[in-house]
């Protein structure tokens, strides 16, 4: 699968802070991922790197086969940085207008517009739309110059549920049409629902790369999940949660538990074991890295 950008062992410093730390990793075309890190770990800095606005302190970072550096290579990319600062006295068509006449290929206004729920708002000044429809139309931006790779930098954040379902709708059908995007979020149901390559960085470095559903196995631990009147103490047990008559148990070997549960002879029924969710596996991947720390 062709390479769109990628980077070498690319270690970036400011100052003293160590923001990213020998990261190699590829962005092939036609990928959707989800790349998670606490605050800090270094997410921003990648994005800037990918997207020529930083040079990195050591290593290699590629752009469709150059340097990000490039302005003919930066021509193909879309990027929504955290936070964005827009005309407010433009309308959203004339900015969307402004935006696309940079580019040699672009989606029309119109269709843009409506991709993101925004087709009404086309006559509407920047400075009377709301924050949520602001941060919608930043993101819009990003595609406005038919890219074929988009940089979004937590493009929900602050967002209510139906607009942060507009917003999925118009990254899955770019995403549908051949599109390739890396997209940074603090919500990991939002990684669940729309990427299918998560990485995830902590301190600087890739703690893990791989399918959602890998990742999410990856920690090791499963959720079993019971109805009992009470439980003797277990072996292997992460955490416990009682809701009602139902116990959730996170732990790291399922069969040894159940094992246990039945020689104790307590009563039991409505046994369930599941994966962990994604959720689980991050705080398990980034909290066995600040122990090493
Ligand atoms: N311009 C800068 N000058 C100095 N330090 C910086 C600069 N930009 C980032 N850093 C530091 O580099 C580290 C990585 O920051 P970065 O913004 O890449 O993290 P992030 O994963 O995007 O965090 P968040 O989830 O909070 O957005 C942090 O310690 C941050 O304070």
């Amino acid at each position: 699968m062709t390479i769109l950008a990628q980077a070498i062992e690319v270690t970036r410093r400011y100052g003293d802070v160590l923001a990213l730390d020998r990261v190699s990793l590829d962005i092939r075309a036609g990928e959707l991922i989800g790349l998670l890190g606490p605050n800090g770990a270094g997410k921003s800095t990648l994005i800037n790197l990918f997207a020529g606005l930083r040079r990195p302190t050591s290593g290699t970072v590629g752009l469709f086969g150059g340097s990000p550096m490039d302005p003919a290579r930066r021509r193909g990319i879309g990027v929504t940085p955290q936070e964005t600062g827009l005309p407010q006295s433009l309308r959203v068509g004339e900015i969307t207008d402004f935006v696309s006449g940079h580019f040699p290929e672009r989606v029309g206004t119109a269709e843009l517009l409506a991709r993101f729920g925004l087709g009404d708002l086309a006559g509407r000044q920047v400075g009377g739309l709301s924050g949520g429809q602001r941060r919608r139309l930043a993101v819009a931006l990003a595609f406005a110059g038919r890219p074929r790779l988009v940089f979004l930098d937590e493009p929900t954040t602050g967002l209510d549920v139906e607009a942060r379902r507009a917003l999925w709708d118009g990254i899955k059908t770019f995403h549908e049409e051949g599109g390739t995007v890396l997209l940074t979020s603090h919500y990991l149901e939002e990684i669940e629902a729309l990427a299918e390559r998560v990485l995830v960085v902590g301190h600087g470095r890739v703690l893990a790369d791989d399918s959602m559903r890998a990742v999410r196995g990856m920690a090791g631990t499963r959720r079993v999940s019971l109805v009992a009147a009470h439980l003797p103490e277990l072996p292997g047990v992460l955490g416990a949660e009682r809701v009602d008559d139902r116990i959730d148990l996170l732990v790291s070997d399922p069969d040894r538990l159940v094992v246990e549960l039945v020689r104790s002879g307590v009563p039991f029924s409505g046994l369930e074991i599941r994966p962990a969710t994604l959720e689980e596996a991050f705080l398990t991947l980034t909290s066995k890295e600040s122990a090493h720390a």
